[in-house]
C-alpha cells in the first residue's frame, strides 16, 4: 500500500552560546549559533512499526551537541558542524547520514574611547553565517557555507533594459533604477574524505567567509548592473577564483523594488526619471532571481 520514501529527523533550534576566556589578558571571546541536527538511516520501522528501538531521541541528539560544544571547538562552524555530523555517522551504526546546520549570529567586540573592549559586543547586523554539513557514512563530509539575510540596496549605478516585450509587458525599460536585495549566498566545499581531512582545512573557512562577503559587498557597489543576474554571476565567478577548494556558489537574490511615485497631480510635481527623489518602497510582491556557477570540468552540484 505504501512505504517511506525518505525520511530524517532531529532537533531543530539548538541555541548555543560559547565562551572563551583568556586568562593571562582577561579578553573574552563569545560566539553565538542555532543549530539543527537531522538524522537518516534504518529508521523506517520508527514510522511504520512504532519501533522506538531504532530512535536517538531528539533530546539526546541535543545534549549531544552541548557536550560536544564543551569537548570541542565551536568556530569555524564548519569545524563544529563536521565534528557532530561526524559523530552521529560514527556512534549509531543504523544512521547512515547526519545532516548538520550551524547558523551562526553576529557579535561584534565593542570598540570604547579608541580600544577594543575585553567583554562586551554589539550586533552589528543581521546577516548570519550559514554552514551546512552532511556526513555521509562510507564517504565523507559535503560541506556548504554562506551568508544569509545581508541586506543591501544602492541608490543607482544599476540598470534593467532589453527584456522580453510582448502584450505581457508593461515595465518600463530603465538606465538607473534603485537596487536592494537581501543576500542569500551559498558556496560548497569540494567533499571532504574525512573529519581530518576538514581539520586540515580549518584555515580556509574564515577566509572564504570574509572573502565572499567582500566579494559580493564590492560587486554589489562597484558593478554597473544590467541585472541582477549579470551581478550574481560576476560575485559566484570571483568566489570561485580566489578559493580552489570551493567548486559551486550559489545565489538567491530577491529584487526588492522601489517604485518611482507620479507625483504630478500635485501642482505639476516632478518626481519620476531624473527628477525622482520619493519612492515606494515595495513588501511583495519581490522578484526572486537564483543561480548555481560551478568551476569548469566539476559536475553540477548535488542535491543532498
Ligand atoms: O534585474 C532584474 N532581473 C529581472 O529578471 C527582472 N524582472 C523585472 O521585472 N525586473 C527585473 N530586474
Amino acid at each position: 500500500m505504501s512505504y517511506v520514501s525518505a525520511a530524517r529527523y532531529g532537533k531543530d533550534n539548538v541555541r548555543l552560546y560559547k565562551v572563551h576566556r583568556d586568562e593571562k589578558t582577561g579578553v573574552q571571546t563569545v560566539n553565538e549559533t542555532t543549530v539543527t541536527v537531522l538524522l537518516e538511516g534504518d529508521i523506517e520501522t520508527s514510522y511504520t512499526k512504532a519501533d522506538n528501538s531504532v530512535v536517538v531521541a531528539t533530546d539526546s541528539q541535543k545534549n549531544t551537541v552541548y557536550v560536544l560544544a564543551k569537548q570541542n571547538p565551536v568556530t569555524p562552524p564548519e569545524l563544529f558542524g563536521s565534528i557532530v555530523a561526524n559523530h552521529f555517522t560514527t556512534k549509531y551504526k543504523h544512521i547512515h547520514k547526519a545532516h548538520v546546520k550551524v547558523v551562526t549570529h553576529r557579535w561584534t567586540r565593542m570598540v570604547i574611547d579608541g580600544k577594543p573592549h575585553p567583554h562586551s559586543f554589539y550586533r552589528d547586523g543581521n546577516d548570519v553565517r550559514v554552514t551546512e554539513v552532511t556526513s555521509i557514512e562510507g564517504t565523507g563530509l559535503a560541506v556548504r557555507s554562506g551568508i544569509k539575510d545581508l541586506l543591501v540596496l544602492k541608490s543607482t549605478g544599476s540598470a534593467f533594459h532589453g527584456f522580453v516585450r510582448d502584450e505581457f509587458t508593461t515595465l518600463p525599460e530603465t538606465w538607473d533604477r534603485i537596487m536592494s536585495t537581501d543576500v542569500d549566498a551559498t558556496w560548497e566545499w569540494k567533499l571532504f574524505p574525512s573529519l581530518d581531512a576538514v581539520k586540515q582545512s580549518v584555515p580556509l573557512f574564515d577566509k572564504a567567509f570574509d572573502t565572499a562577503r567582500a566579494v559580493t559587498m564590492k560587486t554589489f557597489a562597484e558593478d554597473n548592473s544590467a541585472s541582477v543576474q549579470a551581478t550574481m554571476y560576476k560575485m559566484s565567478d570571483l568566489i570561485l577564483a580566489a578559493e580552489p577548494l570551493i567548486e559551486h556558489v550559489s545565489y538567491a537574490l530577491p529584487n526588492k523594488h522601489y517604485f518611482e511615485i507620479d507625483l504630478s497631480w500635485h501642482k505639476g510635481l516632478k518626481n519620476t526619471g531624473k527628477d525622482a527623489e520619493v519612492y515606494a518602497p515595495q513588501s511583495n510582491p519581490n522578484g526572486l532571481i537564483k543561480c548555481t556557477v560551478s568551476r569548469q570540468g566539476v559536475a553540477p552540484k548535488a542535491k543532498l
